[in-house]
């Protein structure tokens, strides 16, 4: 369990993070959205203590950071995963953690095949992998003390698409066992897939909060067919209202209700989801306005 309670953070006159607070529980993925700047970076450096917040405070597991005793058995931190030795094996850096941790060394073999680092990647140095390896290497150090809670910044970084898939899966895995999962990401579509709720952070202040179904529905339904008029006539014959959209059909109505009348009709359906609403919206006006800021 996270918890977050109205923590600030000002930069001189600059409220980098001001007055945010939510928790993330046992058994979820919390996707902490917002553009560049928005001031995620600065409240998970709060939330693990390597940033003094001005005002408010955070506890894991009904703590703070710093009174943890041995804090990587706790929560698994992935910040930057370029802040490593870059002299050191991969190898060898989880070694040097498993051994501040007092783990078995057992446990570096174990997590090296879970990020899917093989022995000839072990044993290079981290000066010479790739963004992608240095994301597993670090996911692999957050993973080490097997913790029950996961903070990740932007953990999808320079991985390629396979990479982003397990990542997913692993996320995924680790918060179904009951884990709790706090990642950041600047890209709604990127935690879409994998976030239960959604925090969205703009210029330090939360915006929307929520389960992330409720957060992005209210937007209708976007349906596709192989057979795109005889969607229409059944959507039509269902008395659901629809609009063209680049997207495929665009229905005034839930996914269930769609499905249903297109079932009825007999017609096989190639798409059926949610549309992104007003979450959608406020977000892209949140990346503009940030966009905007970084010109001045
Ligand atoms: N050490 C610092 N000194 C002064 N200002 C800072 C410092 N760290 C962050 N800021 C400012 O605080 C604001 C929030 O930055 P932060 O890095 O938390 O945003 P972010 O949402 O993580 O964005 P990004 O994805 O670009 O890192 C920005 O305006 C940034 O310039």
């Amino acid at each position: 369990m996270i918890s977050v309670e109205n923590l600030s953070k000002r930069y001189g006159r600059h409220p980098a993070v001001d007055d945010v607070s939510f928790r993330c529980e046992p058994g979820t993925v919390t996707g902490f959205l917002g553009p560049n700047g928005a001031g995620k970076s600065t409240t998970l450096r709060m939330i693990c203590g390597l940033t003094p917040p001005t005002t408010g405070r955070a506890t894991v597991s009904g703590r703070p950071y710093r009174d943890l005793e041995n804090p990587g058995r706790e929560i698994g931190v992935l910040l930057d995963a370029s802040a490593q030795h870059a002299g050191r094996t991969g190898r060898e850096a989880l070694g040097v953690a498993a051994y501040t941790m007092g783990l078995d060394r057992r446990a570096v073999a174990a997590k090296l095949e879970l990020v899917g680092l093989d022995g000839a990647a072990a044993r290079r140095r981290v000066r010479a992998y790739s963004l992608g390896m240095r994301q597993r290497l670090g996911l692999a150090l957050a993973l080490l003390g097997d913790p029950r809670v996961l903070i990740l910044d932007e953990p999808a970084n320079g991985l390629d698409p396979e990479g982003i898939f397990w990542m997913r899966g692993l996320l995924r895995d680790f918060a179904d066992r009951g884990g709790t999962v706090l990642l950041s990401s600047h890209l709604l579509r990127e935690v879409e897939a994998v976030a239960d709720r959604l925090v969205v952070i703009g210029g330090g202040r939360i915006v929307a909060q929520g389960d992330k179904t409720e957060l992005l529905s209210g937007g209708g339904t976007l349906v596709r067919a192989r057979d795109g008029e005889a969607l229409r006539r059944s959507l039509a014959a269902g008395g659901l209202t629809v609009r063209e959209t680049d997207d495929g059909l665009l229905v005034h109505a839930e996914t269930e209700a769609v499905g249903q009348a297109a079932a009825d009709a007999g017609v096989v359906l190639t798409e059926l989801r949610p549309a992104a609403g007003g979450l959608e919206q406020l977000f892209l006006t949140l990346t503009a306005e940030s966009t905007k800021e970084a010109g001045k």
